[in-house]
């Protein structure tokens, strides 16, 4: 695969915006132009969802909430002050109050009131001590938006509020019961612990003036139910949202206390410190603000409220674990946020699939579409996969539209998480604004025209094709922009087919094997990461292996090369080169030889230490593959070498030639220079004592070698000297070195015989000590070799002559 070697260089993304906000944008800015239009469709009756998206601490809550400097009140605070600043004098009289997604039901007598109080927040009805807690918490609302909206001033408006957040998968209430010390049914950990240290002024409670008594939060995850149909219209067939069964939806009367609310409600939001953000959101928090509309000729007539939600959600920041170190408890909620954003990524993804093949059954039969034919191609879309999803699925499905906003943090996240939340934008642009009621009917083109303007002409989207939206997501609903912008379809007839119950047993069918698909490929997906992630670790622990064990034999390296320049050193002392040695001096004609066969010595064990050095990483790295151990094979050399020795100490009763000391002996370990020491063996053969007296460099010129073919009688004559070499040796053993000896009537005889490494760097150091060791022969030694030597001529001119 040569190919895919050489394109390693990932091609450069680029990713289309609506807007793109510098970090210089005021807060005021930016609400501006992301919110405002929602708010105003909230009060107009609309439905909402913004949400924000990016990696960990990349300024999600901070968009959401704000800052602690003035002018810094995020979105959320600044929604509230326009809505309440736009309907002041319009203020229901909140006799009825909404329940589950769309439902209305009448309102208990004591939260009928329209005067500002702590029962019209409903904390009266809850039967909690919510008003003492919020009695501790200063109204200092000074950072405010002067926004105004002008509405239709012959309605009323009341507004409601509910806090909701999703945390390791399961919903809860963020505005539940507060207890004040009695017993909790819940966990610490699940309760006070996870209180937060919110840094924007908005939602703090300032340390000093907190409540007295410890907040104890008793939290229950609540379900998420389906709505009932007598809730929505489903007439159309298209299915009801899902709600959170059991999430208290309070009346505020003001922006003040709105504030005041949420942050008790923040009190009770699981915030915990990672390594990327000290204060990191590990759930998503939902606050849906609930407009009650009503025309004041009408306000008795419940059929006649209008519900409208606008819903802001600060999603938990999608994190790499490995770069934020998480672990435990952290660890199982990154796995959660990171699963549920995953799932709202394919339901976006399997959205635009969907309406891709409608608009291709659309294009191919030319407006004129079969319900049952478009259902067919139509993908189920995941939102039951997660909490999230299910919970926000009456956005994308149903009614409303929805904003994203996308943070980006450029410093302390990598390039791969920054690219998944582009890419994750970039699909979410390409979702298209069709209402999926449309779907249903058959729509000519020129009607898809004219909705097409109209959403243009609202001057939300000002893009060449208006249903590609690029970060700003519209999705028209039953009462969404999508339908009130169509007109009722000339030929509904579509609508009137007789329902087939077994063509809907079959897509029933279809959309399960779907659901089972669906979670197939998710667990190879969640396999497929888990094994990554090992192969990972195993090679990460195979790599510190590898960088210990080089590290090993770096140092062994560095030991041995200072034991080898203490070896020149010392032999440069005995030559007398440098400094004063207790040795004595050679003779003029010697020394340079002498030094230069120290030298040769020193590199031997230099080249040997190398070879026992490389030979020890080989055997480092092929630890798998068990080889014969060095020392037993050293052991049978040795055991060889003794009875060799024997054997010609019985035989001729003289030592065997040798000119190295028994310790050399001993020391020696068979290895690969097996040959060399053949090769000096042979050396030894030639020797003669005549050599002995000649300058060192004249016995390591080459001399031809061949022992086969000289005659018996130079053999015998050989042997003879050999005697006489071992009787020299013999003599000299027992000398030490450099004592008692008179420098000026002494020669220096260097060990001819290489020495081999040991496997320690103790012995190495020995070898070379060895090495350096000089053995010094008197004059009367040199004396008696001379007449040995005179001998053994005579003995061969002898043998000469006789052959
Ligand atoms: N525009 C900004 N100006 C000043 N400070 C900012 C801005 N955006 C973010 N911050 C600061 O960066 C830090 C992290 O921001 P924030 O907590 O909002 O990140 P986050 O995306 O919500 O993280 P998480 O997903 O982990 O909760 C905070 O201290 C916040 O005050």
């Amino acid at each position: 695969m040569p190919s895919s070697r050489l394109s390693t260089v990932p091609p450069p993304s680029i990713y289309t915006f609506s807007h793109i906000f510098p970090p210089a944008t005021s807060q005021f800015d930016f609400f501006t132009k992301t919110t405002l239009p929602l708010v105003k469709d909230v009060l107009e009756g609309q439905s909402g969802l913004l949400f924000t998206y990016g990696v960990t601490n990349s300024g999600k809550t901070y968009t959401i909430q704000g800052g602690s400097e003035h002018g810094s009140a995020g979105i959320l605070p600044r929604t509230l002050d326009v809505i309440f600043n736009s309907i002041d004098g319009l203020h229901g009289d909140g006799r009825f109050r909404p329940v589950r997604l769309q439902g209305i039901e009448h309102a208990p007598p004591e939260l009928s009131s329209s005067q500002s109080s702590t029962a019209s927040f409903g904390f009266a009805s809850a039967g909690v001590s919510l008003a003492d807690v919020l009695l501790d918490v200063p109204l200092d609302d000074t950072d405010t938006d002067t926004t105004t909206l002008r509405l239709d001033r012959n309605h009323e408006y009341t507004i409601w509020l509910s806090y909701a957040e999703v945390y390791n998968e399961k919903a809860y209430d963020l505005f539940a019961s507060v207890d004040d010390g009695t017993p909790s049914t819940t966990s610490r950990s699940e309760s006070s612990a996870g209180v937060p240290r919110p840094t924007s002024t908005f939602l703090s409670v300032p340390a000093g003036n907190s409540h007295s008594k410890p907040v104890v939060l008793t939290r229950k995850a609540l379900p998420v139910k389906p709505c009932p149909p007598s809730d929505y219209d489903a007439s159309d067939g298209t299915p009801g949202g899902k709600y959170v069964a059991g999430l208290r939806q309070i009346r505020v009367t003001s922006a003040a206390h709105a504030k005041a609310l949420l942050r008790v409600g923040q009190m009770h939001r699981q915030v915990f410190g990672t390594l990327a953000n000290s204060q990191s959101s590990r759930s998503h928090a939902l606050v849906t603000i609930k407009v009650l509309r009503v025309h004041r000729g009408e306000r008795n007539d419940p059929t006649s409220i209008q519900t409208s939600r606008l819903t802001l959600v600060d999603l938990a920041g999608s994190e790499r674990t490995k770069h934020t170190h998480t672990t435990g408890e952290r660890l199982r909620e990154a796995g959660n946020i990171n699963k549920s954003l995953m799932v709202l990524g394919q339901c976006m993804e399997t959205m635009r699939a969907n309406q891709r093949a409608v608009a291709r059954s659309l294009a191919s039969q030319g407006g004129r579409v079969d319900t049952r034919d478009v259902k067919k191609g139509l993908a189920v879309v995941p939102f039951r996969h997660s909490k999230l999803t299910e919970i926000l699925m009456d956005y994308f499905v149903g009614e409303g539209r929805a904003v994203m906003i996308v943070n980006i943090n450029p410093y302390d996240t990598g390039y791969d998480e920054n690219s998944h939340v582009m890419k994750f934008a970039a699909l979410a642009r390409e979702v298209c604004t069709t209402a999926p009621t449309a779907v249903s009917r058959a729509i000519p083109a020129s009607l898809q025209q004219q909705s097409k303007k109209s959403v243009a002409g609202n001057g939300r989207s000002t893009d060449a094709v208006p249903h590609r939206r690029k970060v700003t997501i519209s999705i028209g609903g039953r009462s969404g922009r999508g339908v009130k912008d169509e007109e009722p379809s000339d030929d509904g007839d579509d609508d009137e087919e007789p329902i087939n119950p077994l063509v809907d047993a079959l897509f029933d069918e279809i959309e399960n094997l779907r659901i089972q698909l669906f979670e197939s490929e998710m667990h190879c997906a969640i396999i497929e990461a888990e094994t990554r992630e090992e192969v990972i670790q195993e090679m990460e622990e195979r790599m510190q292996q590898m960088e210990k064990m080089y590290n090993r034999r770096l140092m062994k390296q560095l030991e041995q090369h200072e034991l080898k320049m203490d070896a020149k050193i010392d032999m440069l002392h005995r030559t007398g080169t440098i400094g004063k040695s207790a040795v004595a001096p050679r003779s003029s004609h010697e020394q340079p030889s002498e030094i230069l066969e120290d030298i040769d010595e020193a590199d031997e064990v230099e080249r040997s230490i190398h070879d026992q050095g490389d030979s020890d990483a080989e055997s480092e790295l092929s630890d798998l593959s068990p080889s014969p151990s060095p020392l037993a094979a050293k052991g049978k050399r040795q055991q060889q070498q003794q009875q060799q020795l024997a054997a010609s100490t019985n035989g001729s009763q003289l030592p065997a030639p040798s000119l190295r000391s028994e310790d050399e002996e001993s020391d020696s370990i068979p290895s690969p220079s097996e040959t060399a020491d053949e090769h000096e063996e042979d050396e030894i053969e030639d020797w003669s004592p005549d050599e002995a007296s000649q300058p060192r460099q004249t016995k390591k010129a080459p001399q031809p070698r061949n022992t086969r073919a000289k005659p018996a009688a130079q053999r015998t004559s050989r042997s003879s000297s050999r005697d006489q070499v071992a009787l020299l040796v013999h003599q000299t053993e027992g000398l030490s070195i450099d004592e008692g000896i008179d420098s000026d009537d002494s020669v220096v005889v260097l060990p001819q015989k290489k020495t081999r490494t040991s496997t320690t760097a103790a012995e190495g150091k020995k070898k070379k000590r060895q090495l350096s060791k000089k053995v010094l022969v008197t004059e009367d030694e040199i004396e008696r070799a001379a007449e040995a030597n005179d001998g053994s001529r005579q003995l061969r001119r002898s043998v000469r002559g006789g052959r």
